[in-house]
């Protein structure tokens, strides 16, 4: 344990004003993307388009938003799993989040806030709405990043067009406890692109492909990007999505918020011939995430080593 060298993830730099597609910058960044991405299926991203009175005014409002009574907070409900209110788990205590679907969209967002604050909360719904609507931008160059890294131009209006945004957000009451305790349990994203967001308590750690954890501690100015299962098997296994997991010392909350891109239901994520050869065989039969979502939800989808190869596996 104490001779192993601490490891850190890439750090990639979207801050350069001018990261044009066409430009030799845009070409430097992609293949960065594309080298994190395969070796570890994430990186931390310096992003400087979200001004930083919008970034501490998101944690203002989580704190708002988890300080409202249980019963309040239960109001968030969704059709989807994991999309509405996650909480009062006994195998994870310190943990809670709130899904809030289409967050760019201003009135989804204000209509989820009603339903929380009956009289109104528009600086609530203004944060999280604007917050997602420009993290969404890097979500669409790091896509558009890897579908030019991997020639797939031709089908970039309709992977744009068959995702939406979700932004869950989370809270982990602080242990208060110099040993670790377990914040969320180790898991893959099952979506697109996850990008985390969080106050200055770090907890997370990501797991390499040789097995070890490695504890991330994002600056204050970045962004960590991560790989979900659906980007993985839409090329065909050539990204990494990797295990990760939040551990929780001390007595500080940690606020995160992450904002998920998401195939739309009814979408059939299926490989593109372009991905599929002789050296790549086709890894998964098409399939629609949200139906992936319901088996992961049940006992032997959380069972499962992958519940994504035993949902579609080939
Ligand atoms: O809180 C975090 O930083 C990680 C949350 C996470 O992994 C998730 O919601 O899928
Ligand atoms: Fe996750």
């Amino acid at each position: 344990m104490g001779s192993q060298t601490p490891l850190k993830l890439p750090v990639i730099d979207f801050s350069k004003p001018d990261l044009k597609p066409g430009t030799n910058e845009w070409d430097l960044v992609k293949g960065q993307v594309r080298v994190a991405l395969e070796d570890y299926g994430c990186f931390e991203a310096t992003f400087d388009k979200i001004p930083l009175d919008l970034r501490e005014a998101i944690f203002g409002s989580l704190e708002e938003l988890f300080d409202l009574p249980l019963q309040t907070k239960l109001r968030n409900v969704s059709n989807k799993p994991y999309h509405g209110y996650v909480g009062q788990y006994p195998q994870v205590p310190l943990y809670e989040s709130m899904g809030i679907d289409d967050a760019n969209i201003i009135e989804k967002v204000e209509a989820l806030t009603a339903t929380l604050w009956p009289r109104g909360n528009s600086s609530f719904s203004k944060t999280v709405q604007s917050f997602s609507e420009k993290l969404s931008e890097l979500d669409q160059t790091i896509r558009k990043m890897v579908l030019e890294s991997f020639g797939l131009e031709k089908y970039m209006d309709e992977h744009m067009d068959s995702t939406n945004y979700l932004l869950r957000v989370m809270k982990y009451k602080g242990p208060k406890t110099t040993e670790t305790k377990l914040g969320l349990n180790s898991h893959t994203d099952k979506n697109i692109v996850t990008i985390l967001y969080q106050n200055q308590v770090d907890g997370l750690e990501v797991r390499t492909k040789e097995g070890e954890w490695v504890n991330v501690n994002p600056s204050k100015h970045s962004f960590i990007v991560m790989i979900g299962e659906s980007l993985h098997a839409w090329l065909n296994g050539r990204l990494h999505a990797p295990y990760h997991r939040v551990m929780m010392t001390g007595d500080k909350a940690r606020y995160s918020t992450g904002l998920f891109s998401i195939p739309k239901a009814g979408y059939m994520i299926k490989a593109p011939d372009e991905m599929v050869d002789e050296a790549h065989p086709l890894l998964f039969k098409p399939f629609d995430h949200v139906e992936f979502l319901g088996f992961y939800y049940t006992e032997a989808g959380q069972k499962a080593e992958s519940a994504l190869k035993v949902f579609c596996g080939l």
